[in-house]
């Protein structure tokens, strides 16, 4: 391969460049910004640019949609040609490798399926609590009753359901049962890339290994950072060397990247408080030297919040720190919804990637919120994502309903169907209705006889119409449009969300014993309770390149009036830290 089409290697440093070219298992370790997304986008350009001729697959599994978006455009930015290369989470993995392709093997899936969302789940838990004379108390979860267990999974098998949580282990019992589904997996893939590896659980090792065990040359690769584990509580583990070596049959090398290029070295030394393995971690940032601020404010009023925080933003937009580079985040998303309308009030000329209560909720793999998502969005723009889109419904109506459709429905004409449905601009529901309707017509498909696909629009309809009420929303066209415009300005996140971004500015706020740490922790282990809330304040605190305002507001109290302390953990760290 001619050098000049790897340039892009250039922009590593020697180690990233080593692990980028690397053709070993490796599991790599790194501290915040050293770099693991950047070499991981890297080696996918790599692999892409040297393999171009080979059909294999180089798949990064990321742990959100929005990381894989990230990496997709980034490779796109490099010019990298994406045709073999595949990004997604590990449930869209298994669904279009596993579930989708091989159904007819499990005699759960082989009659069809539908996902059914959190919406219908609490619907039904809560039917069935109901049923069973069971009285749930505040944050309990009903699964902890085998009743209500046994009952859901009986109901969920009756209606040829499954849920999210379903879907891995279906695609496990799928590869254990099933050794040739294993090898057929395995011959199409080169390597396999695990982002925040930290945060895989058993199930996925599982599968994952059971791939690998068929085919030896899949070069594997794990990237995480055991400091930012934060799924913890549900079920991710950072596996060892010798755990993976077992799993998989093989021996994993085990390497890391050091330095960080995203920080301030006074912010790096204010998040090293709260590092488990704890390794001192240098600035290779062009920023390395400057102050910048580190604030801690224990005294503004919950009622205040806003203003405070919009006179923050005031203060950094004018000192030249772009709105993008701003980021306000709170560990609920309930405190965030009511910030950002405020924000946007008191800064109105302002712009921000804020989440909007909208009528229609995300949910990529059902597929009437794709549909409304090719219906909603604007029509000139993102052709092949929406080509894309058009090719999910069709693989979801073929393969998760078992529908039959004439041969001419491909992407093109599903694109031409929704475009062509009537719009009606006061009424967006009636938009949906239509499109639906147009579109089910023109490809043949009897709603009335496919009593599933008819009970999982209706679920939607109910959903959408339960979010306007709850909500008080507009049925207009511009409030369904709303929900799919690409959003730019300031962020606003939840602590979780913003895992893996990077911002000059963080402001936090909500630092209060029983949001972080949660309640579950405050009234469990001790040392647990300081592991998990310092990994947490660990990934907050580490996205901010310069400047960090945290903030623990008064005035919030628990469901009896008990007014909420600051967070513990925090107020320790920030005890013998010069503060500005
Ligand atoms: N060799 C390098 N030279 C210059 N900048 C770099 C280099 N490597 C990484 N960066 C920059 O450092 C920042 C952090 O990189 P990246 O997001 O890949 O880190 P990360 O290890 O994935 O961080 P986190 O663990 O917090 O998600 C990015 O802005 C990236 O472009």
């Amino acid at each position: 391969m001619d050098n000049k089409h790897l340039w892009f290697l250039n922009d590593l440093n020697p180690k990233q460049k080593e692990i980028c070219i690397s053709d070993k298992n490796l599991i790599l370790t790194a501290c915040p910004g050293s770099g693991k997304t950047r070499t991981l986008t890297y080696r996918l350009a790599f692999l892409s640019t040297i393999y171009s001729a080979s059909n294999k697959l180089n798949i990064a599994i990321t742990y959100t949609n929005r990381a894989s978006e990230e990496i997709k455009s980034r490779l796109l930015s490099l010019d990298i040609d994406l045709r073999n290369v595949w990004g997604g989470t590990i449930h869209q993995f298994c669904l279009e490798f596993i579930i989708r392709p091989y159904s007819m093997y499990s005699k759960r899936l082989s009659r069809g399926y539908r996902i059914i969302d959190e919406f219908v789940q609490n619907r039904y838990v809560n039917e069935i609590s109901k049923k069973l004379q069971i009285r749930l108390g505040f944050n309990e979860n009903p699964f902890a009753y085998p009743a209500v267990v046994e009952e859901y999974n009986k109901r969920l098998e009756e209606s040829k359901e499954i849920d999210f949580n379903m879907i891995l282990q279906l695609s496990h019992d799928l590869l254990s049962q099933n050794d040739f589904i294993c090898k057929n997996i395995a011959s199409l893939l080169r390597t396999v890339h695990v982002d925040e590896y930290q945060d895989t659980n058993e199930l996925q090792y599982q599968i994952l290994g059971s791939i690998f065990r068929e085919n030896n040359t899949i070069r594997y690769f794990f990237i995480g950072d055991t400091n930012q584990a934060i799924y913890g509580g549900i079920g991710g583990i950072a596996k060892n060397k010798k755990e993976l070596d077992s799993l998989f049959g093989t021996d994993f090398e085990v390497d890391r990247l050091d330095g960080c290029y995203r920080s301030t070295q006074r912010v790096i030394n204010f998040y090293s408080k709260f590092q488990i393995d704890s390794s001192i971690i240098s600035s290779e940032s062009e920023l390395r030297d400057m102050t910048g601020v580190i604030t801690y404010d224990r005294l503004t009023n919950k009622n205040n919040i806003s203003n405070k925080i919009a006179a923050i933003i005031q203060e950094q937009l004018e000192s030249g720190v772009p709105e993008n580079e701003i980021c306000v985040v709170a560990p609920r998303w309930w405190l965030l919804y009511p910030i950002s309308k405020t924000l946007r009030e008191l800064l109105p000329d302002v712009s921000f990637d804020a989440p909007d209560v909208t009528p229609i909720k995300y949910d990529p793999m059902n597929v009437f919120y794709l549909i409304s998502q090719i219906k909603f969005s604007e029509s000139g723009r993102y052709s092949s994502l929406r080509k894309r889109i058009a090719g999910e419904i069709i693989s979801i109506l073929l393969n998760d309903y078992k529908l039959a459709l004439p041969d001419y429905v491909d992407c093109y004409f599903v694109l031409k169907c929704i475009n062509s449905a009537k719009i009606c601009d006061e009424n967006g529901i009636e938009t949906f209705t239509n499109t639906v309707e147009t579109l089910m017509s023109l490809c043949k498909i009897d709603m009335e006889q496919e009593i599933y696909l008819k009970r999982a629009y209706i679920d939607f309809l109910n959903k959408v119409n339960e979010r306007i009420d709850n909500y008080d929303l507009s049925i207009d066209m511009e409030s369904f449009n709303k929900c799919f415009r690409e959003k730019k300005g300031v962020v606003i996140n939840s602590y979780h969300g913003v895992k893996g971004e990077e911002y000059t500015t963080v402001i936090a706020f909500g630092l209060l014993n029983g949001y972080i740490p949660y309640w579950n922790l405050v009234y469990g282990d001790y040392n647990k309770r300081v592991i998990e809330t310092s990994k947490l304040l660990y990934v907050v605190c580490s996205r901010a390149k310069k400047n960090l305002y945290l903030i623990s507001e008064q005035g919030r109290t628990t469901q009896k009036g008990e007014p909420l302390t600051p967070t513990e953990e925090l107020v320790a760290g920030c005890e013998d830290f010069a503060l500005n």
